[in-house]
């Protein structure tokens, strides 16, 4: 994967940051960063903080610590900064609408917007114009959503669970059409999901969350070649790598081991591969034991 860096710093940085409801915490101690011009994945189980995160990069929730800054500027609460566009878990679209109206809706709501832009996109997914939004599928929903936020040109685009209610075919050609707009316009693309094996092959970089806390964060490309599975018989001498392993459990006749750094002397009988992203994260997710989130 190729990283895409243009010497303009981070896109998105977060430096201590927490959120703190009265349940308690849904966010903690959460220092990251979402390089400019990176699709990142933002992943999680249910409850990891993703969307409280997200809140707080649009300045819709404020931080109980810490801070976040969008290109060095952190959120004022007064609204979604300009260069910020935001789809939300429930893609919030009026039913009463037709497509033709939303679009008119988006022109009125924003300063930046290029209406030829968003009506290519929303030609290009074959929707339209004079449905109303309430009759579309969950595909043209979705299609129509990416219209709004993509016409406002935004730099940085935030996507909570985008696909979450999509077909397989649907995902494809969505996923498809963001990544060609994100690339195309540079721009920065952070998608949460709770399924990282959707997003493998289109992030860059990752932001792994449980429990409130960052599990595991970087270069995708990096974190895979950094991490090791090793694996052998279950019965006779097993490799001992020089720190403990993230993940180590016997299946079958089988002994495998997820490792961080140089991977173990090889020993008769076992063999080394790269981990998959998805398999990485789960390790990880199992690993921690850091969803008692303290009240
Ligand atoms: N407004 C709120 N008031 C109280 N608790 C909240 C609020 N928003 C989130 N939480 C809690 O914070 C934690 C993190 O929630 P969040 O929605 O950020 O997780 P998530 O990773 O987006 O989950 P999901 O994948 O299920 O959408 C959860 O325990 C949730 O119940």
């Amino acid at each position: 994967m190729v990283r895409r860096t243009n010497g303009r710093g981070p896109a998105i940085q977060a430096v201590g940051l927490g959120k703190r409801y009265r349940r308690g915490w849904a966010l903690r101690d959460c220092t990251a960063e979402v390089p400019d011009g990176s699709v990142t994945a933002l992943v999680g189980p249910n409850g990891a903080g993703k969307s409280t995160l997200m809140s707080l990069v649009t300045g819709l929730a404020r931080p109980t610590t810490g801070a976040v800054e969008v290109y060095g500027a952190q959120p004022t609460g007064a609204g979604l900064a300009p260069e910020l566009a935001f789809l939300g878990q429930h893609k919030p679209l009026y039913p009463s609408l037709t497509v033709a109206e939303t679009l008119r809706l988006g022109a009125r709501m924003n300063p930046g917007w290029d209406a030829g832009y968003a009506a290519g996109l929303v030609t290009a997914a074959g929707v339209p114009f004079e449905a109303k939004v309430g009759t579309l599928s969950g595909g043209q929903r979705t299609r129509v959503a990416l219209a709004l936020v993509l016409g406002k040109r935004p730099r940085v685009l935030l996507l909570d669970e985008p696909l979450a209610d999509l077909d397989p075919l649907a995902r494809e050609d969505t996923l498809g059409t963001l990544l060609a707009e994100a690339r195309g316009q540079g721009i920065t693309v952070v998608l949460s999901s709770h399924v990282l094996a959707e997003l493998e092959g289109v992030c860059d970089h990752l932001l792994l969350l449980g429990g409130g806390r960052v599990l595991l964060a970087g270069n995708v490309g990096d974190l895979v070649t950094e991490h090791h599975v090793i694996s052998g018989p279950a019965a006779g001498p097993v490799p001992v790598p020089s720190t403990p392993p993230i993940a180590d459990h016997v299946r079958g006749d089988q002994r495998i081991m997820l490792i961080k750094g140089t991977p173990p002397p090889a020993l008769p009988g076992w063999r080394l591969q790269r981990p998959r992203l998805d398999v990485l994260a789960l390790a990880y997710m199992r690993s921690s034991d850091t969803r008692e989130v303290a009240a």
